[in-house]
């Protein structure tokens, strides 16, 4: 059996990952990829001018097409519903269940979320229809007594966001501390730029500020204000700050994320326990758990996540916990680099509020050129004096990179009329491709599933990788879910 180039390439895949997790950290594992992805012509295709694939263009919208065979209630739709069933919110998903909150108004004018152990109806699985954490839902074939329903129908999503997965978010809350672990100027703006792409409302705080003094403070507000951002400072040590945080995330669905270690857990403990205001007690939602769920309880606190278990790849689970004064908040593992994979070229700028104040400020309101990049050309309105300018250069650099790449593997990857597939003892066999076309629009994510186990199979020989916190890893298996 002669040895193709690509098997040659995987059987150095490890000393290749070492490599790049060395001079690369956010790109080693795309290698990885195009190395699964493009088994059969990586080599021709790394000359290959970049051309849009039509295949996989086509994939998207016969889904699209496909899905839209559920019957979508509208967000604020008002279905009539039997005595078996109601509406919901997914607060978390757990396997093949969904803990859905269903709100009840008894007697007493007392709100209490009523939690149902859900699983989700066939047919929403069969055309495709992903019920994320956070989606509005109806429950039907409810008992009330064992608390179990099947999920019937999703709402149309507000808002959706993919790291982690959750719909309907209202508000992201990043959060970072002035100290243990300091701010990173550059980690910040990946961050917002992130949360910035969902084109959700924003809100940036900075937890620990006893550590600092206020010097510190004063300058770090601001740095920040030239950002474009009004940061609350708050401490959960001392509680400072705690209550223009509580009043933010009030009533609504908040998804908190920033690096490892600044206090997120904490947090969402302080506001679901002993920081209440005279005003949040008053209208104090109840919640009534299925008894020994424990989803909701109390965040870890301090510490360092871990993959568990082998060879499979744990879901990082993402939960909404419902907030005493209403509202839920989601609490996100430290990742400390955001994928940025909605992100593109073009949409970079309206992630920095910098540039688009300048775009804002300007006469006439654009610049010279359609689609500037903002490069600082002739004719280009934003100018280099700001703080974060060499910062977005070299995030258009990374996406552009990330952009190219992509391209490349799944642009012009041509459907060829043989398959490899790795038989008996890892020998590469070539077969031919026959499947139906109505099954291919799922390759992707076979491929990403694959690329998963080759990762586990990797991770098995090399501790050391940090898949956990590999933003593309973590995208792809978000996509996955
Ligand atoms: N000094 C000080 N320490 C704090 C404060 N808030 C949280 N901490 C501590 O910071 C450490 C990390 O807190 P966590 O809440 O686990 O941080 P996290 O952001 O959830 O971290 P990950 O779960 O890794 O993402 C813990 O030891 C907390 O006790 C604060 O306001 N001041
Ligand atoms: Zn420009």
């Amino acid at each position: 059996m002669p040895i193709t180039s690509f098997s040659l390439f995987r059987s150095r895949l490890p000393a290749i990952t070492t490599v790049l997790r060395r001079h690369s950290p956010p790109y080693r594992h795309l290698f990885i990829l195009s190395a699964k992805q493009t088994p059969s012509n990586s080599r021709q295709n790394v000359s290959k001018k970049p051309q849009p694939n039509k295949n996989l263009l086509k994939a998207k919208h016969t889904f699209k097409d496909y899905s839209s065979l559920a019957p979508v209630l509208a967000p604020n739709e008002t279905p009539s519903l039997s005595d078996s069933q109601a509406v919901g919110a997914v607060a978390a998903a757990q396997a093949n269940f969904m803990r859905v909150i269903v709100q009840r108004e008894p007697e007493d004018g007392m709100k209490t979320g009523l939690e149902l152990l859900c699983v989700v109806r066939a047919v929403l699985k069969k055309i495709k229809r992903r019920v994320l954490v956070g989606d509005k839902v109806v429950v039907g074939s409810i008992d009330w007594v064992e608390r179990r329903g099947v999920i019937e129908n999703v709402f149309q999503r507000s808002s959706e966001i993919v790291d982690p997965p959750v719909a309907n978010v209202d508000r992201l809350l990043v959060l970072f501390s002035m100290e243990q672990p300091p701010v990173e100027p550059f980690m910040l703006t990946r961050f917002l730029v992130e949360a910035e792409s969902y084109r959700i409302p924003l809100t940036l705080a900075l937890n620990k500020t006893e550590l600092v003094d206020e010097e510190t403070l004063f300058a770090w507000k601001n740095r920040l204000r030239s950002w474009g951002y009004e940061p609350v400072f708050c401490s959960v040590e001392t509680k400072n700050g705690l209550d223009s945080l509580a009043f933010y995330l009030r009533d609504q669905t908040t998804v908190i994320v920033g690096p490892s270690g600044v206090g997120k857990s904490s947090l969402i403990n302080v506001l679901r326990s002993d920081h209440r205001t005279p005003d949040s007690l008053e209208g104090d939602n109840l919640f009534d758990p299925i008894s020994g769920s424990k989803w909701f309880e109390d965040q870890r606190v301090g510490e360092v996540s871990t993959r568990s278990g082998r060879g499979k790849h744990t879901t990082r689970h993402v939960s909404l916990l419902p907030l005493l004064g209403g509202g839920y908040v989601a609490d996100t593992p430290g990742f400390n680099q955001p994928s940025l994979l909605k992100v593109t070229k073009q949409s970079l700028a309206q992630a920095f509020p910098e540039i688009r104040k300048m775009l804002k400020d300007s006469e006439p309101a654009k610049c010279s050129f359609n689609d500037c990049l903002h490069l600082g050309e002739p004719g280009c309105i934003v100018k280099g004096d700001w703080e974060r300018y060499p910062y977005y250069f070299q995030l258009l650099d990374e996406i552009r990179i990330r952009e190219e790449f992509q391209l490349r593997t799944f642009g012009t990857k041509r459907e060829g009329d043989v398959r490899y597939k790795v038989g008996d003892m890892g020998v590469q066999q070539a077969e031919p491709r026959l499947e139906p076309k109505k099954h291919r629009r799922q390759s992707r994510k076979r491929i990403n599933q694959s690329l998963l186990d080759e990762l586990d199979e990797l991770e098995d020989d090399d501790d050391s990788l940090d898949l956990e916190n590999d933003p593309i890893v973590r995208a792809i298996e978000n996509e996955n879910q």
